[in-house]
């Protein structure tokens, strides 16, 4: 699998950017009104992530959105396997790939076509679709070699903080890792996944620009909230369950959840959902995402993996 270029990725987590001229030059304030695409691209422009993203080689702002939430609760290890839902344009995708080298895997699905960073593995599709939910399964289970667990070993990795315990008997070691990975094995089976990443909002129709648009340059087109509030939240919590689902199906036990959602009536209900399918629940609101916006981040650490969807509708 190839991997990214770029070396690491640094996190501004203050926002430096300087106190910005509101008496923009007459021949701004005419483009600000003109079009929305215009105001973005003007907006975009001043953003210090944006621009700092551009430097890093990053596809979009939103990378420092994931590497803000990764630095905090250390998401990824190397060798993972990651699914990325609503990849496009795929800065998410670049930092999975770059925290799971060397030999993880990185598989995008979006709605919309996008080039696919490199080392991203990617399926074109509605992700609301079981047949398209389906094809990313099938693909998992061809692709991805199944992990040869034994015991406690296969979770060791040196990030790890050493444990210091009492040896067993040679006997008791043997049997106790039997029971553990005959556990793991009937717990994690068909379960391919480490980490499920969920940055899904629903693209705006196109209007305009058909002409322009290119694979390796698509953002404009996923400019993502309707400017009102219900639709979004509603539309949000609709593709929360679609991620949540799916990640209940191939999810490891261990494994994390980290999904965007507008904020409103029913995320209590997702975050309730959420808290009996893993041990820890965050609600996040990173300094890289835009203080006007209600989108918010769950972050679900380590699914426990007796926990199955049954359990979780009520
Ligand atoms: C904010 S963008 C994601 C940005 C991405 N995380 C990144 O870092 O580049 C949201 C994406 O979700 C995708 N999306 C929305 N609904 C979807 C669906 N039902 N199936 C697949 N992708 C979807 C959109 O096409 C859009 O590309």
């Amino acid at each position: 699998m190839r991997t990214v270029a770029t070396a690491t990725f640094r996190i501004p987590f203050t926002q430096a950017s300087p106190v910005l001229d509101n008496r923009l030059p007459v021949s701004c304030r005419s483009v600000r009104l003109s079009s929305s695409n215009s105001r973005w691209k003007l907006r975009q422009g001043k953003d210090y992530f944006a621009r700092e993203a551009k430097v890093q080689g990053l596809k979009s702002r939103a990378a420092f959105k994931l590497l803000e939430m990764d630095a905090k609760y250390r998401l990824f290890r190397k060798g993972q396997t990651v699914v990325d839902l609503g990849y496009a344009p795929g800065s998410w995708s670049q930092v999975a790939v770059e925290r799971t080298k060397p030999h993880g895997r990185v598989v995008g699905i979006d709605l919309i076509p996008a080039q696919p960073p490199k080392g991203v593995s990617t399926i074109q599709g509605n992700f609301l679709s079981p047949v398209v939910q389906n094809m990313v399964k099938d693909y998992l289970a061809e692709f991805v070699p199944r992990r040869v667990t034994t015991g406690r070993d296969a979770e060791i990795s040196e990030d790890d903080e050493p444990v210091v315990t009492e040896r067993p008997s040679y006997i008791d070691a043997e049997r106790a890792e039997s029971i553990d990975s005959h556990h793991e094995a009937s717990l994690n089976d068909g379960k391919l996944v480490d980490v499920v990443l969920s940055d899904m909002s629903a693209p705006w129709d196109q209007t305009s620009g058909f002409s322009s648009k290119t694979l390796s340059n698509p953002y404009n087109r996923m400019m993502n909230t309707s400017g009102m509030n219900f639709r979004d939240h509603a539309g949000s919590m609709d593709l929360c369950l679609a991620a949540l689902k799916f990640a209940s199906d191939t999810l490891r036990a261990g494994g994390h959840f980290v999904c965007k959602f507008y904020q409103g009536s029913e995320d209590k209900d997702l975050e309730l959902k959420l808290k009996k399918m893993f041990g820890k629940v965050h609600r996040e609101k990173p300094d890289s995402s835009r203080n006007e916006s209600k989108e918010a981040f769950f972050v679900a650490l380590r699914r426990r993996g007796d926990v199955t969807l049954g359990d979780i509708w009520n």
